[in-house]
């Protein structure tokens, strides 16, 4: 299978602190892939490493067969962040059209991009409004479509659905799966949630620093014999 993500032997540290301990990760094309882990995990520094923000003290990171950091990938990767990066003087409409324009877009392509995502998160109504009056979760919302403004191949998504309410979370997860089933997309996703976890085909259990076990979610059932995936992570060591 083709890999869109490959992670290997990762190690940062920031000052004496090491956060990352020779990471390994393999992320197929057109899987959902989870991070799920206790805060302070370094999950977001994993992903920020995934999306170029920052570099790695050791070991490489390749995404669609590129090292990372490389610019031309920007178009290719969507990339929610876990604190919303937005414009607040601007309503959520101008927000968008500042993200679109910022990739290789027709001003159709655009506009059909901002109305496909505005309605993907339930938004259009509400896109008017300067993004300073938006409530936490429709900031998160809106976050999710400028991260799916340039159709990108590959997703990373940082904590998307903190915030948002469970019918809403349904949603966006069930866009997901089909992000991935008709379009082929890869996601990664990083959550705190087993819920979320247990819909991810693949899932990587991190606790400081380190990945203390990976398979699908059926297969690390099986593996420590348990009928849940907190159960598994208690088994391998996750709880505090
Ligand atoms: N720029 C930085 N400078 C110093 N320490 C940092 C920096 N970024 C992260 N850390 C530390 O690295 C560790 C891992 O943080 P990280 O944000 O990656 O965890 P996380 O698993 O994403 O947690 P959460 O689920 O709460 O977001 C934490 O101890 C954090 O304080």
């Amino acid at each position: 299978m083709e890999r869109s993500i490959s992670v290997d032997q990762v190690s940062k540290s920031f000052g004496k602190k090491k956060v990352l301990e020779r990471i390994d990760l393999q992320v197929q094309r057109g899987e959902i892939h989870g991070l799920i882990g206790p805060s302070g995990a370094g999950k977001t520094t994993l992903v920020k490493l995934l999306v170029g923000m920052d570099i790695a003290d050791k070991g490489t990171v390749h995404v669609l067969g590129k090292r990372m950091p490389d610019l031309d990938l920007l178009q290719s990767i969507g990339y929610m962040a876990q604190a919303d990066a937005l414009y607040a003087e601007l309503t959520g409409l101008e927000n968008l059209q500042f993200f679109a324009s910022l990739f290789k877009l027709s001003k159709a392509q655009q506009k059909e991009r901002i109305a496909y995502t505005a309605d993907l998160v339930k938004l259009a109504n509400e896109l008017g409004k300067k993004v300073a009056a938006y409530s936490g979760g429709m900031r998160r919302r809106l976050s999710l479509a400028i991260a799916l403004i340039q159709d990108p191949q590959i997703l990373i998504l940082d904590e998307p659905t903190v915030g948002i309410d469970p019918e809403l979370r349904l949603s966006i997860w069930n866009e997901l799966l089909r992000l991935k089933r008709e379009a082929g997309k890869t996601i990664l996703v990083t959550t705190h949630v087993m819920d979320e976890a247990e819909r991810c085909d693949r899932l990587a259990m991190v606790r400081d620093g380190r990945i203390l076990t990976s398979g699908s979610p059926r297969e690390l059932m099986t593996d420590y014999q348990v009928s849940g995936l907190e159960e598994v992570f208690l088994k391998v060591g996750g709880a505090r």
